[in-house]
């Protein structure tokens, strides 16, 4: 068998496993988390689509001996033999933020970024699970829904916000404070991807921990400024693609044990859901064969997180109303 022959015979699904594509793969969250997805056991075949170098990150990734089949697709044109037939389409294409931004002033440029990409998954893999790490995630995700609702296909179990990030970031310095290894650590990180609507809620954390009035202040504020933190870091150079990769790959990976059949897979995602009476909210749900299998309710606050969630419900409320209107009523294209 050539080189060749054997590539086609494992393109054709030889190798058990889902096919995943990674759209925006080329940059600073698609290199690593490309490179994460071809190391997972559960993916047969890597979509990798950019507008920008996928041919080069392609001829990279594919020496790595790992099963899965990687190839790339470059420009507009490629969307859709992208996306054809895919299981889970993850989303990190767009700009990041500089020193000084916050995530939504990247609406503007991301927010058409993600309504095209998402049309392609509308017309080419309606029934794929769906990860948006695209920023403001507050307004990607209404953006996403009222693209597939348009197109006539949106699934609500479907859609995920990729939250994941804010749950690394609260199990790694909860760890620090307690002095614990963070893989021991589980908080719930409830509510949205930005400042305030990033709502750690210390007093469900396992294990569980008296933490002083000092400590759930430094902790809640480190967690809402994570992002912050690592953009005034890198100076200009963009926000995090590490830790952000990880997360995805982690969040990504949760998605694919639960197509395969696995129970009992729980994650914090940013989901069409009622436990407030905002239209999305980040909270707990379980995933199984067919998407969000349970939403679970906020459960118990204390009185510090019952009034962090009031403070962030009119910013949230905002964030999903511009979404929602850039696709219902989308502004006049420049003349
Ligand atoms: N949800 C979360 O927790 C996080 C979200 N982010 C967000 O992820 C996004 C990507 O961040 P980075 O990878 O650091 O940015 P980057 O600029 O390094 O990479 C973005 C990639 O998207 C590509 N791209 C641009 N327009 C595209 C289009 N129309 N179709 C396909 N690809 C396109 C670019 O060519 C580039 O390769 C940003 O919006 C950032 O704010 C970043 C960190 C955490
Ligand atoms: O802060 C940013 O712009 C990127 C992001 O969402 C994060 O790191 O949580």
């Amino acid at each position: 068998m050539t080189g060749v022959e054997r590539e086609a015979t494992r393109a054709r699904g030889a190798a058990p496993g889902f096919k995943v594509a990674i759209l925006g793969a080329a940059g600073g969250i698609g290199q690593p988390l490309s490179l994460l997805m071809k190391m997972s056991p559960l993916v047969s075949t890597l979509h990798l689509y950019d507008v920008f170098n996928t041919p080069g990150v392609v001829a990279d990734l594919s020496h790595t001996n790992t099963s899965a089949v990687v190839r790339g697709f470059l420009g507009n044109d490629q969307l859709g033999p992208a996306l054809d037939g895919m299981d889970l389409v993850i989303i990190p294409a767009g700009v990041p933020r500089k020193p000084g931004m916050t995530r939504d002033d990247l609406f503007n440029i991301n927010a058409g970024i993600v309504r095209t990409l998402i049309e392609g998954v509308a017309k080419h893999c309606p029934r794929a699970i769906i990860n948006i790490i695209s920023n403001p995630v507050n307004s990607t995700v209404p953006i996403a829904a009222e693209v597939l609702k348009k197109a006539g296909v949106y699934d609500p179990k479907r859609l995920f916000g990729v939250t994941t990030l804010d749950v690394v970031r609260a199990n790694t310095f909860v760890a620090d404070v307690i002095g614990v290894d963070p893989k021991m650590v589980d908080v719930p990180v409830l509510g949205g991807h930005a400042g305030i609507t990033i709502l750690p809620i210390l007093s469900q954390a396992t294990p569980k921990f008296t933490f002083t009035d000092k400590e759930v202040a430094y902790l809640t504020n480190r967690i809402q400024n994570g992002g912050t933190e690592v953009v005034e870091a890198k100076k200009g150079a963009g926000s995090a693609t590490l830790s952000m990769a990880y997360a995805a790959a982690k969040f990504a990976e949760s998605c694919l044990r639960a197509l395969q059949g696995e129970s009992g897979i729980v994650e914090c995602a940013y989901v069409d859901c009622e436990v407030t009476e905002l239209p999305f909210f980040a909270t707990k749900v379980r995933i199984g064969r067919s998407g969000i299998e349970e939403i679970y309710p906020l459960g118990p606050l204390n009185a510090h997180e019952r009034e962090g969630l009031e403070k962030l419900k009119p910013e949230l409320h905002e964030s999903i109303q511009k979404g929602v209107k850039f696709v219902q009523n989308p502004p006049a294209p420049k003349s």
